[in-house]
């Protein structure tokens, strides 16, 4: 059901099967193939951030979820106590390699395309922290539940970074365009109960409940006509997506001249550091 386009890229392989339980070292998932149901948990410690590898491992692990003919829905968790993930392993970007740059702008938008067009149910059970790329994460599933006291948001511009617009695009299909502009605007982190307020989480149940409302939610989707459920999502979604797939390359030359301006590197330096100091208080 991906768009064809999606077909083109060939994952490389890192995640391994073992009957219903595939692992590799930054996600460890298992498929219930009575219900269909696969549980995804993010381990990349300390804070699930999304460097290159982990992104391909994502990606790879939803397509090989998507060959499983048993398989029809996807939760998606962490594993890292309190951070669903704290978003792009900034280390990627900051002083970085430009290759390495490029090639990790593209994995993160291939991962993106493959989760936000999978026809496989997704949910987002947030059990933590889920700022920026953590957000994009989320809002990419069909239904989202989040635990209290977390918070969950766009905040690049906290960073002296610009949110790409097809992160926009998923904010505003998911909160709308007035909301959008202002979360986008002031890098907003919503709590847990503005989220709800919001419509940015659809759900909110404690952190022991989490694993049990998705279970739940997802015994919903999957009791639909797998096709029919696949297509409206398709529906919902094909024009956001093919979007970047129709500028996948500029998307990538334009994130990799952004980070290489001095002023965005003096930027990116200075978060670092506030975030190493804020942990040594
Ligand atoms: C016309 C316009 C054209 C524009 C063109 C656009 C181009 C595109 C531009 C670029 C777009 C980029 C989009 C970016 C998306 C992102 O996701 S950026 C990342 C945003 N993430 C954050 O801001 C989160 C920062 N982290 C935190 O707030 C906290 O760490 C936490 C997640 C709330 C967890 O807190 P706590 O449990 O207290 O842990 P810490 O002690 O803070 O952290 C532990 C160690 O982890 C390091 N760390 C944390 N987050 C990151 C990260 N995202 N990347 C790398 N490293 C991280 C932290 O520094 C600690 O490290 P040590 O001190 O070494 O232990």
């Amino acid at each position: 059901m991906a768009s064809s386009i999606l077909r083109r890229f060939i994952p490389r392989k890192t995640t391994w099967m073992y009957g219903q339980r595939m692992m590799s070292s930054t996600i460890d998932v298992s498929v219930d193939e009575q219900t269909g149901i696969a549980l995804m948990k993010m381990k990349r410690k300390p804070v699930n951030s999304l460097n290159l590898e982990f992104l391909q491992d994502i990606r790879n692990t939803i397509v090989t979820l998507e060959q499983n003919k048993k398989c029809k829905g996807l939760i998606l968790t962490s594993d890292v106590p309190k951070i669903f993930s704290a978003g792009i392993d900034i280390l990627e970007m900051y002083q970085p390699n430009e290759e390495r740059l490029h090639n990790f702008w593209r994995a993160l938008q291939d991962m993106w395309l493959q989760l936000y067009m999978t026809p496989l149910a997704t949910i987002a059970a947030i059990n933590g922290h889920s700022p920026a790329g953590g957000c994009l994460i989320s809002i990419s599933c069909d239904y989202r539940i989040m635990a209290p006291n977390y918070t969950i948001g766009l905040n690049e511009t906290l960073l002296g970074i610009v949110a790409p617009f097809w992160f926009k695009d998923a904010m505003c299909n998911t909160v709308g365009y007035r909301e959008t502009e202002i979360a986008l605007a002031l890098g907003k982190l919503y709590s847990t109960d503005e989220a709800l307020q919001k419509g940015l989480v659809d759900e909110v149940v404690t952190s022991e409940q989490i694993m049990e409302a998705a279970q739940r939610k997802m015994l919903e989707y999957v009791k639909i006509p797998n096709m029919a459920r696949a297509m409206s999502k398709q529906l919902m979604r094909q024009e956001t997506a093919d979007k970047l797939c129709s500028t996948q390359d500029s998307d990538v030359q334009n994130f990799v001249n952004f980070c290489l301006q001095d002023k965005v590197q003096q930027s990116l330096g200075f978060y670092l550091e506030q975030l190493k100091k804020r942990k040594s208080k």
